[in-house]
């Protein structure tokens, strides 16, 4: 009992003060530990902390599925689109020096927690089932087959989307609950990538015309504004050729203390 407690903490503890792969959890600790009246930092981990600041928390090297790969069930132009934002990323070269590009493309795992350093036997602890919700269906293309991509310089995300025959809605067409679904998770790691860890507070969607089910989509995000803990986006779902509009969402997201996912 007592050592369980102790991993747990010890992963709490690195999930809660290290970055993850994809670098955007530069600002976690200030969101992590709320200020109380007397101007201390309040959390009740606050004994363990320094033991946190020695252990990065790159992921594991044990070779995690990166979701946002490609793969057997990706259309041609879902692969052209990848190719085509892929050219565009910043690359590592030799003597591991980057070459400069705008684009980032993110990683995307089935349970982010489960792959980073000391996250494992935290995984097991806190509902081991769970499983994200855009990444649990086994058959690949079946689903969610997509892959983010964020520009640094403009703050804007595109997300590449092929839409499986399992999210049909209409005969033929993509369920409004799945467009729901992918907008929120592009434009929620979005505001992820700006703010730092966030929750969606408001998602206002208008459909404007229907998405055939195996077809690629774009989903494109940008920043609007932000105002203190708000993040707000908004974003567009449209053809791959962005001729054809699909979707409009806005996004209010706000940033919360990690705590707050622990009922605090
Ligand atoms: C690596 C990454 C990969 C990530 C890959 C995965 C990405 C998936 C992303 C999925 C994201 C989700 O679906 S998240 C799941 C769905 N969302 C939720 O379950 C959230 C449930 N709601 C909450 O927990 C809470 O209401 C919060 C956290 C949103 C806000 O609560 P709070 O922290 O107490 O803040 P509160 O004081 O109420 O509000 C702060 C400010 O926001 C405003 N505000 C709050 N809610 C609203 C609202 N609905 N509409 C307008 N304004 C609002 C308030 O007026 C206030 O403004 P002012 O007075 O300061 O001006």
């Amino acid at each position: 009992m007592l050592r369980h407690g102790l991993q747990m903490a010890r992963g709490l503890c690195q999930l809660l003060s290290d970055k993850f792969s994809v670098g955007l959890h530069r600002n976690i600790m200030k969101h992590l530990l709320p200020i109380n009246a007397t101007g201390h930092a309040w959390s009740p981990l606050r004994n363990i902390r320094a033991v946190t600041q020695m252990a990065p928390w790159p992921f594991s090297s044990s070779q995690p599925r990166d979701y946002s790969l490609p793969n057997a069930s990706w259309s041609a132009e879902m692969q052209r689109l990848y190719d085509q934002y892929s050219s565009m990323c910043e690359v590592e070269t030799e003597g591991s020096e980057k070459k400069k590009g705008a684009w980032r493309r993110l990683p995307s795992y089935n349970r982010t927690l489960k792959y980073a350093t000391g996250g494992r036997c935290l995984s097991r602890m806190l509902q081991a089932k769970a499983r994200l919700f855009t990444r649990n269906i086994e058959e690949q293309g079946a689903g969610f087959e997509y892959v983010v991509f964020i520009n640094k310089e403009e703050k804007t995300c595109v997300c590449v989307f092929q839409a499986g025959h399992l999210l049909e809605g209409p005969p033929g067409h993509v369920h409004g609950g799945a467009i729901a679904t992918i907008i929120d998770s592009v434009t929620g790691t979005h505001a992820t990538y700006i703010s730092g860890p966030v929750m969606t507070a408001n998602l206002t969607i208008n459909y404007r015309s229907p998405i055939p089910l195996g077809s690629v989509v774009l989903v494109h995000s940008a920043l609007d504004k932000v105002e203190g803990r708000k993040t707000f986006i908004s974003c567009q779902v449209t053809s791959s050729d962005g001729a054809k509009l699909h979707t409009e969402a806005t996004g209010l997201f706000v940033s919360i203390n990690v705590s707050h996912l622990f009922g605090a």
